[in-house]
């Protein structure tokens, strides 16, 4: 037994024991100041950066409280991304695995019998994307959701995205079957503070209820990005993109670092992952227009490093937390600062080092100035692109291989194929509307 200090902040010893076996042995700042205070019964808005451990921060009280008497339906966590709900669900099965837990993960993309039987078997702990919890709420009965009328914790996690009007209705819908706020414990957790966020951290407090621990480390919104991030900008023509990553991606410095690429449409990812797989890039892909069987196995192949380079969308911008991620390439600038912040975050992750690469064209600069004014710091040039002349030569070969991806998405009807989708997509949303 070491002499961890997460049993002095009130952790019970089989968990101090599980996370001392994955090297967690020391807290980091928002742990420190969370978890006793959550341990207290207090409800908690945890603000930190990227990468600096929120999960553990509200995972460590909730499964100490729950191995005092582990029954029944404990908690529920939110969170706005499949991926993420699995990837959240999977370090709650390891850290309980002695005290034989069970997580329950209810995402979309999922058979939604086995989720009901998963839920009939009372999970101690659901993690959950809004939209499919809702659903469950809505038409399962008491059987299969009876069980979260009584869970003692609401956990949002990415709770700033979660409290948009994206998730609005949804959310509701969740809340509405647990119990009433002041008979749960509610923790939200955030890279990035909103004013939704903030006007709950000053909500008055409930009668009966201790008042509501709010705690940011070194103001978020000062330093929003990590130390040990290195971010740069490479200005470029739009029509030369696809050289230039190609040759960044194959050239001696990167040839062999874990890599994400945000693009900011599902077609811009599909063309580049076929451009790239056509010119012996080992890529993977990451978008809401894929099956989620797909999704699951791509990050499974980028997670192995059998693919060394994900494409993705902003569904991977958040929370995903892959250690060998070293370089991080906004191949399209975002249009909402926040979403470059938890871009660039999924590097330089628990105090290791990583570098964000922004491609910035005319129209995009700025963009790039409300990204340095929101995260406080001017990016630095990027000086590693190599040889002009290469490049030039490459122009060729990649515009080809573009050109044949575009043909083939044509031929396969890839933008017919998501239209398809959008309007099955409204219909059952109107659908979902009328039940
Ligand atoms: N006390 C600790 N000591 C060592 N490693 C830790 C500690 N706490 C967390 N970690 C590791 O740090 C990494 C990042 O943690 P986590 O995913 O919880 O970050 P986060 O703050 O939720 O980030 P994001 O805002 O991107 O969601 C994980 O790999 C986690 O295992």
């Amino acid at each position: 037994m070491s002499n961890s200090e997460f049993k002095s902040l009130g952790c019970s010893k089989w968990l101090v024991e599980a996370l001392n076996a994955m090297k967690i042995v020391q807290p980091t700042a928002i742990q420190k100041a969370c978890i006793p205070e959550i341990l207290k019964g207090r409800d908690c808005i945890g603000g930190a950066k990227t990468g600096s451990g929120k999960t553990i921060a509200f995972a460590a009280p909730m499964l100490t409280k729950w191995s005092e008497d582990p029954q029944g339906m404990f908690g529920v966590v939110l969170t706005p991304t499949r991926e993420l709900a699995m990837q959240i669900a999977e370090q709650f099965t390891a850290f309980g695995s002695a005290m034989n837990i069970r997580v329950a993960i209810v995402v979309g993309g999922e058979s939604i019998i086995k989720q009901a039987i998963e839920l009939q078997n009372r999970p101690h702990f659901i993690i959950a994307t809004p939209g499919r919890l809702a659903h469950h709420v809505l038409n399962s009965g008491d059987d299969t959701i009876g069980g979260l009328k009584r869970v003692k914790y609401l956990v949002l996690d990415e709770a700033d995205m979660l409290l948009t009007e994206t998730f609005s209705k949804d959310l509701a819908t969740c809340v509405s079957i647990l119990p009433p706020k002041n008979k749960r414990q509610n923790l939200l957790f955030t890279a990035t503070m909103t004013d939704q966020v903030n006007a709950l951290a000053k909500a008055p407090q409930i009668d009966g209820k201790p008042p509501i621990f709010s705690y940011e480390v070194e103001s978020i919104d000062n330093v929003a990005i990590p130390k040990t991030l290195e971010t740069t900008y490479l200005l470029l023509p739009e029509h030369v993109k696809e050289s230039y990553l190609y040759q960044i991606l194959t050239s001696e410095k990167y040839a062999k670092s874990s890599c994400i690429i945000f693009v900011n449409r599902t077609v811009s990812a599909e063309i580049l992952r076929r451009t790239l797989k056509s010119l012996d890039v080992r890529v993977a892909s990451l978008h809401s227009q894929m099956p989620q069987q797909e999704r699951t196995n791509s990050l499974h192949r980028f997670r192995a490093q059998a693919a060394r380079i994900l494409i993705a969308t902003d569904v991977a911008s958040r929370g995903l937390d892959i250690p060998v991620v070293e370089f991080v390439v906004n191949y399209d600038i975002p249009g909402n600062p926040d979403t470059f912040i938890h871009r660039a975050g999924r590097t330089a992750r628990a105090g290791r080092h990583g570098e964000s690469l922004c491609f910035v064209t005319e129209k995009d600069i700025q963009r790039v100035e409300a990204i340095e004014e929101r995260i406080n710091k001017k990016m630095d040039e990027f000086t590693d692109v190599g040889d002009t002349a290469v490049i030039r030569k490459s122009l060729i070969k990649v515009t080809a291989a573009k050109r044949e991806s575009l043909m083939a998405m044509d031929k396969e009807g890839f933008g017919e194929r998501r239209k398809l989708q959008k309007r099955k997509n409204e219909s059952k949303e109107k659908t979902h509307r009328r039940t």
